[in-house]
């Protein structure tokens, strides 16, 4: 089973994993970008936010994507993998650059995806509020930097399209404690 935990930055996607992986270390736990060899290569320039082509930072994330399902996801699928992001963050950070149409970013995404799209989304949602308290205790990145409002567009966008894709999800209030998250997160999952 391929679940994606997606959300924007510092909503607590990183922190609910880690405490299912402490829990069960059978889980396969990985991350995009930057879940194989490549993608760490990938990640270094896609974080710096130094590409002046938009089409081309979408063509390198999904590049990083059909190599990290060939690598990570495809030999697993027997077993649960947890993904750190996947192609819910790949079309919601394109939607919010602008210059991108839904159906061609889902075509896209199917294709380095081999057709198969995750069993189960969970999506972490925040508020402004929080999104500035938990921005402003790390150092951002090239991507974080362009900004809060930015980031809750993303947000919105990923809502939005789990809805229009019909997968199965959780949607998770990012605000809550750790422990409620997690307990939730356990319910869902059934394990
Ligand atoms: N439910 C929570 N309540 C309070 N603080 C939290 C909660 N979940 C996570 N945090 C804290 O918020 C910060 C960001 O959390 P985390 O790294 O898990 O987010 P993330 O979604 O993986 O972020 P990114 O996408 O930027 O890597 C961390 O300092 C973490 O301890
Ligand atoms: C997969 C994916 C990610 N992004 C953005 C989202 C974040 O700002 C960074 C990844 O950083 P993290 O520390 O691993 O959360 O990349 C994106 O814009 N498009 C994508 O497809």
């Amino acid at each position: 089973m391929y679940i994606l935990f997606e959300g924007i930055d510092t909503c607590g996607k990183s922190t609910q994993i880690e405490l299912l992986a402490q829990k069960y270390p059978d889980i396969i736990t990985t991350h995009e970008p930057g879940g194989t060899a490549f993608g760490q290569k990938a990640r270094e320039i896609l974080l710096s936010d130094s590409l002046r082509s938009k089409r081309a930072e979408l063509l390198l994330f999904l590049a990083d994507r059909a190599e990290h399902y060939e690598e990570v996801v495809a030999p697993n699928r027997d077993k649960i993998v947890i993904s750190d992001r996947g192609f819910i963050s790949g079309i919601g950070y394109a939607l919010a650059n602008g210059d991108f149409d839904f159906d061609e970013l889902v075509a896209l995404n199917r294709f380095a995806l081999k057709g198969h799209f995750p069993d189960r989304i969970i999506l972490f949602l925040t508020n402004m509020e929080t999104l500035q308290e938990r921005t402003s205790q790390k150092e951002l990145d090239g991507i974080e930097l362009r900004g809060l409002e930015y980031l809750l567009r993303v947000q919105e966008h990923m809502k939005e399209s789990i809805l229009k894709l019909g997968i199965p999800h959780l949607f998770i209030d990012a605000t809550d404690s750790i422990e409620n998250i997690h307990q939730s997160i356990l319910t869902y999952l059934k394990v």
